[in-house]
């Protein structure tokens, strides 16, 4: 008897269909859900007053002045979204080699956290600890002669940098730089200067990823970089049991939450890294990301909507436990639907 013939004595012992026949039994046994309090919104912040500026390679991003920066956070609070990720734009002036515009109390991050922090008290700040946006070649950290990252010397720096922010009133500081013991270096300061319980959020597997592109435009230091590369810090694409390596360390050098990043290209590490650890494990949907999903939205390529909270959905779904995303408030209001 060929195996095509319909024979109503061989039904189908499991019908998984059954439970995806109607919504609310769709909807009872959903694995995984998105909520708004898995969304942290990373923002641009622009000097001087009543100032923004759109970023071309990210249609629908904005860099803001402290003033609407303040005005834009009121409403992602009342969204539900938990904590906000500061990235300052600093003018070209303030660059230096060693990248002292970093610390200073009255930098542009720092006047950024003491304002959203007394205006909306209630929604998180997480500060980026990385030198890039200070340094006249855009490297995350001081380099030597031949224009390689020095491992300790910016450790020191990025100490400095996180101390300010906490002093500022951050309530996460977040290194993204990938220098090696910057962790324990940060955390002993915090410790030792009263700052127990601001919280170290480690980019642990960051990749020298093609997929930052449009965040260097919007932070400007795309130029800067010159074609040049972050291969001598950031991990290789190529590479997962290093992933675990990272975390690991970092977990132990005193890290609260760590990252892998970038997203959708590196779920397989979401996911050992979760499994693996069982610590609160974030995921940055970065701006390539993003700049892929807009231009396909923009063609009508791609459904706005259900794509934008797919995409999130799957990252939850691979372990992540929040999300640095640039659809973060676009989502959080599709989620309030
Ligand atoms: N340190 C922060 C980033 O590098 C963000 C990358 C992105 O959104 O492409
Ligand atoms: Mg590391």
């Amino acid at each position: 008897m060929s195996r095509f013939t319909f024979n109503r004595a061989a039904f189908p012992h499991t019908r998984l269909r059954r439970l995806r026949s109607q919504e609310f039994l769709r909807n009872m046994v959903q694995e995984t859900l998105l909520t708004p309090a898995d969304l942290i919104y990373p923002m641009f912040v622009l000097e001087g007053e009543n100032r923004r500026e759109t970023i071309a390679s990210m249609p629908g991003i904005e860099r803001l002045s402290i003033d609407l920066l303040v005005k834009e956070a009121e409403v992602l609070a009342k969204l539900g979204i938990p904590a906000v990720a500061l990235f300052p734009v600093t003018p070209q002036e303030a660059k230096s080699l060693l990248a002292e515009e970093a610390w200073n109390p009255d930098g542009l991050a720092q006047r950024a956290v003491r304002a959203l922090k007394a205006a909306v008290p209630e929604l998180g700040v997480i500060t980026d600890v990385a030198l890039d946006p200070f340094t006249t070649h855009g490297q995350d950290g001081i380099i030597d002669v031949d224009g390689y990252v020095l491992n300790d010397i910016t450790s020191e720096a990025l100490v400095k940098q996180a101390l300010s922010h906490a002093e500022a009133g951050a309530d996460i500081v977040a290194p993204s730089d990938m220098m090696d013991g910057r962790i324990a270096a940060i955390r002993r300061a915090l410790e030792e200067n009263d700052h127990p319980n601001v919280c170290i959020l480690s980019y642990a597997a960051k990749y020298a990823s093609s997929y930052y592109g449009p965040f260097r435009d919007a932070v400007g230091s795309a130029g800067n970089l010159k074609g040049g590369n972050k291969k001598t810090y950031q991990m290789n694409p190529a590479n997962r049991q290093e992933a675990l390596h990272e975390v690991g360390l970092d977990l132990a050098e005193g890290a609260d939450l760590v990252m892998v990043k970038p997203g959708m290209p590196y779920l397989d590490i979401v996911r050992e890294v979760k499994d693996t650890y069982s610590v609160p494990t974030l995921v940055y949907q970065v701006s390539g990301e993003y700049a892929m999903h807009m231009a396909a939205i923009q063609n009508g390529w791609l459904a706005r909507d259900a794509v934008i909270l797919e995409s999130l959905l799957c990252i939850k779904r691979a372990g992540a436990d929040a999300i640095l995303t640039y659809f973060a408030k676009e989502a959080a209001m599709l989620l309030q639907k």
